[in-house]
C-alpha cells in the first residue's frame, strides 16, 4: 500500500539548494580520504531537481527496484529527515518535528532528472521510542527491518547516531542486522552543534571503536549538522560515489 505525501496536504515547490555554509579545506579532506573533485561531485548530484516518489507503509507498497537506493536509519528524533533535507538543501522536502516518531511511512525521493534518476534516497521511520502505541511502534520497527534486509538495490544505509549520546544497544541490533544481511552501512554523528567544539573528536573516536566489531560498517565515520551544515558536503561527497554517475552527468573538469 503506498501512504500519503511526506508534506500532505500540500507540498510546497522544491527549493533550490541553499549555497554551502562550510566549505571543506583540502586538509581535512584528505584526512577523510576525499579529495576537491569528490566533493564537486557531491555538490553536483545534490543541486540536482530532487521529487518525492512515494510514501510506503507495508512491503506490498515498495517500488520497483530500479536505481541504486540510499536509505537514512536511526533511532526516532535522531535527525534522519533533517539530514536529508540539509543534503538536498531543501528544508521542507522531508518533515522534521521535535516529536519523535514523525515520519510514519518509508519515504522515497528521486535524486537526478525526473525519469531517470541517479540515486533514491529514502527516509525511514526510526527506530525506539515515539508516542505511539507499543504495537505501532512494532510495526514500523518491522518495516524497516524487513526493507533492509531484502532490498537488494539498496547501495549504502546511513545509519544516524546522535552525537549527544553515542551508540545505544538498539543501534548495535540494527548493525548486527545489517552485518547478517551484508547490507552496506555507514554511521553518521548528527547534532555536532549541540556537542562543545571539545567533545566531537572523543565522540567519534568512541563510535569509531564501537564499530570495530561490525563486519558491514565502513570504517569512515562522519560528523554532521543539519542547522550549521558541517560535514554535508564531506556525507554529499560519499553518496555521490554510489550514485549512477551516467544518470549524475557530472564529469570531473581537467586539473
Ligand atoms: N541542533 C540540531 N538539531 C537538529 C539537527 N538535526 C535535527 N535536529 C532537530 O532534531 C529534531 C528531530 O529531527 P528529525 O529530522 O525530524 O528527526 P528524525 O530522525 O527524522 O525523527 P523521526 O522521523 O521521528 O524518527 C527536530 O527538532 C530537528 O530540528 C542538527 O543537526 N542540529
Ligand atoms: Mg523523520
Amino acid at each position: 500500500m503506498t501512504g500519503k505525501g511526506p508534506n500532505t496536504p500540500e507540498s510546497p515547490e522544491p527549493e533550490r539548494p541553499a549555497p554551502e555554509k562550510s566549505a571543506p579545506d583540502k586538509a581535512s579532506l584528505e584526512g577523510k580520504g576525499l579529495i576537491a573533485g569528490d566533493i564537486e561531485a557531491g555538490r553536483w548530484l545534490f543541486a540536482q531537481p530532487c521529487e518525492f516518489l512515494r510514501g510506503v507503509v507495508d512491503l506490498d507498497g515498495l517500488p520497483p527496484m530500479g536505481g541504486p537506493e540510499i536509505a537514512f536509519a536511526g533511532r526516532s528524533n535522531v535527525g534522519k529527515s533533517s539530514l536529508v533535507n540539509a543534503l538536498t538543501g531543501r528544508s521542507t522536502l522531508a518533515r522534521t518535528s521535535n516529536t519523535p516518531g514523525r515520519t510514519q511511512q518509508l519515504n522515497f525521493f528521486a535524486l537526478g532528472q525526473p525519469g531517470n534518476p541517479a540515486l533514491i534516497l529514502v527516509d525511514l521511520p526510526g527506530y525506539g521510542y515515539a508516542r505511539e502505541t507499543k504495537a505501532t511502534v512494532a510495526a514500523w520497527t518491522r518495516l524497516v527491518m524487513d526493507y533492509l534486509r531484502g532490498r537488494t538495490s539498496l547501495r549504502r544505509v546511513i545509519v544516524l547516531i546522535d552525537a549527544r549520546h553515542g551508540l545505544k544497544e538498539n543501534d548495535h541490533e540494527t548493525m548486527k542486522l545489517l552485518d547478517t544481511a551484508a547490507v552496506s552501512y555507514q554511521v553518521v554523528l548528527t547534532k555536532i552543534d549541540k556537542l562543545k567544539p571539545s567533545e566531537v573528536a572523543p565522540r567519534l573516536e568512541e563510535v569509531r571503536e564501537g564499530i570495530r566489531r561490525h563486519v558491514a560498517a565502513h570504517p569512515t565515520v562522519i560528523a554532521t549538522s543539519s542547522v550549521k551544515g558541517e560535514g554535508i558536503a564531506e556525507l554529499r561527497a560519499e553518496i555521490a560515489g554510489l550514485a549512477d554517475p551516467q544518470a549524475i552527468g557530472y564529469k570531473a573538469r581537467e586539473q
